[in-house]
C-alpha cells in the first residue's frame, strides 16, 4: 500500500555545512509530487533523506522527522535497509548491474531478501517488467545483459528492479535527464500508470515535466549562495504554475531566474 510521508522541520547537513533548513511538508499517497528549484537548493538532498540514503554519504546528518504513515524513519531501532526496501529509488543515470542479465537485474532485490523459488522469481520478473512497460521489448532476451538495452530501456529496467521488491514509495532523482524525448515520454507515461499504487516523488529540472506528471509541486530555493536551501511552497501543481503564493516561485516559474 502506498504511504503518506510527513516531513517535519528537517535540517540536513554534510559535515559542518547545512545544505537544507527547516523543511516541513506532507506528501500524499497515490500521487506524484515534483521537487523543483534552481541548482544546489537541496532537492536531491531532501529526496535522499526520505529513504535514509543521505546518511550513506560520509558526514551526512539529519535533524527532524520523516514519518511514513506516522512512523519516524529516524527513530532509534529502525533498520535503514528495511526503510530502503519500503522506499525505493531510481537515479539520474540508468544503473543496471552491468554484468547481470535482464532477468537477474529484476530479481536481484528478491534474491537478496532470500527468495530462491524459481517459479516465484519468474513471476515477479514478468510482473515487474510488465509494470515497467518493458516486458514486450525484452521477453525474448531475458538472459541477455541489462547493459545491452537502450538508455530508456535501461531506465525502465531500473524501475522494474525497484518495483520488484514491492516498495510503497518510489523516489526518482531526475530519472529522464539522460534520456531522449521519446524515452522521456515513455517514463512519464509509466509514472502516471504507477501512481495509483505508489507514493511517487520526482526531482526534475524540466518544468514541463513537473507540469505533465505531478499532482503537487514543491519549490525549493536558496536565500543566498552558501546559505541552506529552503522549501518556499508546496501546493497543487496547477496552482504553483498558474497562481503561486510566493513571488520567488513566480519568478522561477516564469524564467526570471534559476
Ligand atoms: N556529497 C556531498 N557532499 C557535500 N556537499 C554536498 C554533497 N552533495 C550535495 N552537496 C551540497 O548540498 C547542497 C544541495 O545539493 P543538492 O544536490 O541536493 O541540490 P539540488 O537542488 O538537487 O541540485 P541540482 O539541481 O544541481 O541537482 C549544495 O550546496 C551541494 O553542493
Amino acid at each position: 500500500m502506498a504511504k503518506r510521508i510527513d516531513v517535519e522541520n528537517l535540517n540536513i547537513f554534510y559535515g559542518k555545512f547545512q545544505a537544507v533548513q527547516g523543511v516541513s511538508m506532507t506528501i500524499e499517497p497515490r500521487s506524484v509530487t515534483a521537487f523543483i528549484g534552481s541548482s544546489g537548493c537541496g532537492k536531491s538532498t531532501v529526496l535522499r533523506t526520505l529513504n535514509r540514503m543521505h546518511e550513506v554519504i560520509p558526514g551526512g546528518r539529519v535533524e527532524g522527522q520523516v514519518l511514513l504513515d506516522g512512523q519516524d524513519l529516524y527513530a532509534s531501532g529502525v533498520d535503514p535497509v528495511g526503510v530502503r526496501r519500503t522506499v525505493g529509488m531510481v537515479f539520474q543515470r540508468p544503473n543496471p548491474f552491468p554484468t547481470m542479465t535482464i532477468r537477474d537485474n529484476v530479481a536481484a532485490g528478491l534474491r537478496l531478501n532470500g527468495v530462491k523459488n524459481k517459479k516465484k522469481l519468474d513471476e515477479v520478473v514478468e510482473r515487474s517488467l510488465r509494470g515497467a512497460n518493458l516486458w514486450n521489448e525484452v521477453k525474448d532476451r531475458l538472459d541477455k545483459p541489462g547493459a545491452g538495452l537502450s538508455g530508456g530501456q535501461q531506465q525502465r529496467l531500473c524501475i522494474a528492479r525497484a518495483i520488484a521488491v514491492e516498495p510503497q514509495v518510489l523516489l526518482m532523482d531526475e530519472p529522464c535527464s539522460a534520456l531522449d524525448p521519446i524515452s522521456t515520454l515513455a517514463i512519464e507515461d509509466l509514472i502516471t500508470e504507477l501512481k495509483p499504487k505508489y507514493t511517487i516523488v520526482i526531482v526534475t529540472h524540466n518544468m514541463q515535466q513537473a507540469a505533465r506528471v505531478s499532482d503537487r509541486t514543491a519549490f525549493f530555493n536558496l536565500e543566498a549562495q552558501g546559505k541552506p536551501g529552503r522549501l518556499i511552497e508546496i501546493d497543487d501543481t496547477t496552482r504553483i504554475f498558474n497562481n503561486p503564493k510566493e513571488r520567488a516561485t513566480e519568478d522561477y516559474i516564469s524564467g526570471r531566474f534559476g
